[in-house]
């Protein structure tokens, strides 16, 4: 099973080789801003999903949020250190 370490490797890995087909590469290009508002959308679906939509569908929506910030992470310059210095 994929921990958040791991995706975050392997987005790293993604990005600094460009590899084509990639959604992150993709999603890298289009910047800030518009990953911003993946990170706001992903977040309110996990909210809505506990609110109303039972355990399974939130678990979904949550990974698509931890991967949405990953991807912010990237964009940002920043390393899993950077963030876990905080926790
Ligand atoms: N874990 C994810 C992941 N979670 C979410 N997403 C993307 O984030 C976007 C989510 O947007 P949407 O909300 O529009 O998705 P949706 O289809 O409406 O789904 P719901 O939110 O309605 O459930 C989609 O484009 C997904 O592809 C992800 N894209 C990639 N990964 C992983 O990241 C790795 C690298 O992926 P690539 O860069 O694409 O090779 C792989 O291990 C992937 O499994």
């Amino acid at each position: 099973m994929k921990t958040f370490d791991d995706l975050f490797e392997e987005l790293q890995a993604k990005a600094a080789a460009r590899t084509p087909g990639s959604g992150t590469v993709a999603a890298l290009e289009r910047g800030v801003h518009a990953i911003g508002k993946k990170v706001v959308e992903e977040a309110a679906e996990a909210w809505m999903a506990a609110e109303h939509e039972g355990r399974e569908r939130t678990a979904e929506e949550i990974s698509q949020l931890l991967y949405q910030v990953q991807v912010l992470m990237l964009a940002s310059g920043l390393e899993l250190e950077d963030v876990y210095r905080h926790l």
